[in-house]
């Protein structure tokens, strides 16, 4: 059983269709990337994962749970995060921004969980109190991967972490989530279009158009010409 299985997914905004008919898996401890050009409908399937978007047809399963129209509060209970683009509540201090990362854990697990957080981004102790929206790139992204992490997720839901950030943040981003998972044990799917996400993925999808276009193990993904010509500007 995969820890999340979305079957012949369609979804999309009112009546517009996006997503046609989408089949993917993430296995526990996984490291999953989605590919795909601007527009193609990476942020669209994160956000119907979430339960953010209508399902007009296909499945959604959790550790075998059909969670297609679960409300978004109760799959974050089971386990799984989003950080959208943003990330963050820019008028919230980092510690406010925390706790609503726990929105469901009791007052003694959320103040823990804060503790742990504040271990593993020591530089987000310093600023404890400092409205989310006064902290620099590098440190917004941090905090919006210590707000993901407050609900002890067993899935990990990125869209485009590198977003904005220099070549150094982005690989800094990849230590971190690379430290985390190995301490913590969870799982993650990532839309990316920095090449740099590809090695640290195991196993990848490629959409255009609202439907996989490739998939495959890291190295399929490298030698396919589709990916080739997209992130590397290899025309064979
Ligand atoms: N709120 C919305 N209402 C209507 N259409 C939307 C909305 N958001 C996105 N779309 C459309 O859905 C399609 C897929 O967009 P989506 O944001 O999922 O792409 P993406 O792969 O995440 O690209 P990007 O990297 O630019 O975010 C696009 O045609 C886009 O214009």
């Amino acid at each position: 059983m995969s820890l999340l299985e979305v079957q012949s997914l369609e979804s999309g905004y009112k009546i517009l269709k996006v997503l046609w008919g989408i089949d993917l898996n993430v296995e526990q401890k996984e490291r999953v990337i989605l590919l795909g050009v601007n527009g193609a409908g990476k942020t669209t399937l994160l956000k119907a994962i979430m339960g953010l978007l209508k399902i007009f047809n296909g499945k959604i399963y959790f550790e075998g749970k059909d969670i297609t129209h679960l409300r978004t509060d109760k799959r974050v209970k089971l386990g799984i995060a989003y950080m959208s683009e943003i990330g963050i509540f820019p008028n919230l201090t980092v510690d406010e921004n925390l706790e609503l990362g726990a929105f469901f854990l009791d007052s003694k697990l959320t103040h823990q969980r804060k503790q742990q957080m504040y271990e593993y981004f020591q530089d987000l102790l310093s600023h404890k109190k400092a409205l989310a929206g006064s902290l620099s790139g590098g440190q917004r992204k941090m905090l919006g991967i210590a707000k993901l992490l407050m609900s002890n997720p067993k899935l990990v839901v990125l869209d485009e972490p590198s977003n904005g950030l220099s070549p150094k943040f982005v690989k800094l981003i990849i230590n971190i989530l690379d430290d985390l998972q190995n301490k913590e044990q969870f799982s993650i799917l990532i839309a990316e279009q920095n090449i740099a996400f590809l090695d640290f993925a195991q196993r990848g999808y490629v959409i255009d158009n609202g439907k996989v276009v490739v998939s495959g193990n890291l190295s399929d993904l490298k030698s396919n010409n589709i990916v080739k010509k997209a992130y590397f500007g290899i025309e064979n």
